[in-house]
């Protein structure tokens, strides 16, 4: 069966963008199509070398991974702004019983990527979406001196935004992708 998982993401220097990578590496590993897709910036000149996503992408997609970098302990405004704009799907309960996660970036250890993944959550779950995060079966969980938290994948890219994605990370990312696609293929299966 076809199963279309949407890694929705927005980024500015790379580091949501690279977990969104990992993320769609393990769906596709999990044999669904990963379809990247941003988040409409709403400045004019941000670019990116993916897509930006449509609503009716949004809509048809079978599973939905969300990222965000942190900005002050909360999602970036485009993401807030974005999911401000979805009410005629919340109406129709487009995404109703559709699993979900979120993932996210900070600069700093504590800088607050657990609580924009709890915040980043909440438009979700009002839209009746099913929530998955990383089980503590993952060992790299247990290991990690880096991102990575049961409420999704993360990551920490240091003062100057520059630190690449660790081991920990990028294999929790991968593990999130997968279980978040098997979850939607198994979901989609049983649907009448
Ligand atoms: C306006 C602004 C606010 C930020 N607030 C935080 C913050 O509260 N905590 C933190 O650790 N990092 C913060 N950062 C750093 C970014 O979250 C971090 O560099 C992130 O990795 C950027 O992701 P990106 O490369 O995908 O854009 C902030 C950056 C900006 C520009």
């Amino acid at each position: 069966m076809n199963c279309s998982i949407l890694v929705l993401y927005y980024s500015r220097h790379g580091a949501v963008a690279a977990l969104a990578d990992k993320i769609a590496i393990g769906v596709q590993q999990a044999g669904a199509e990963a379809r990247v897709r941003c988040i409409p910036p709403l400045e004019q000149q941000h670019s990116s070398r993916h897509s930006i996503v449509s609503i009716n992408e949004l809509s048809q997609c079978d599973g939905l991974a969300f990222g965000s970098p942190v900005r002050f302990g909360n999602m970036v405004a485009d993401a807030k702004a974005f999911w401000d704009s979805t009410t005629s799907l919340w109406l129709k309960g487009e995404l109703i019983d559709k699993p979900a996660g979120v993932f996210t970036s900070s600069g700093s250890m504590h800088g607050g990527n657990e609580t924009t993944l709890l915040s980043m959550s909440l438009p979700l779950l009002h839209h009746g979406m099913l929530l998955t995060g990383i089980p503590y079966s993952e060992p790299e969980l247990h290991q990690t001196q880096t991102g990575g938290t049961p409420y999704g994948p993360s990551h920490v890219s240091g003062h100057h935004a520059d630190t690449k994605l660790s081991v920990d990370e990028q294999r929790l990312a991968i593990g999130f992708g997968k279980r978040l696609a098997l979850l939607s293929q198994k979901l989609k299966q049983h649907k009448v």
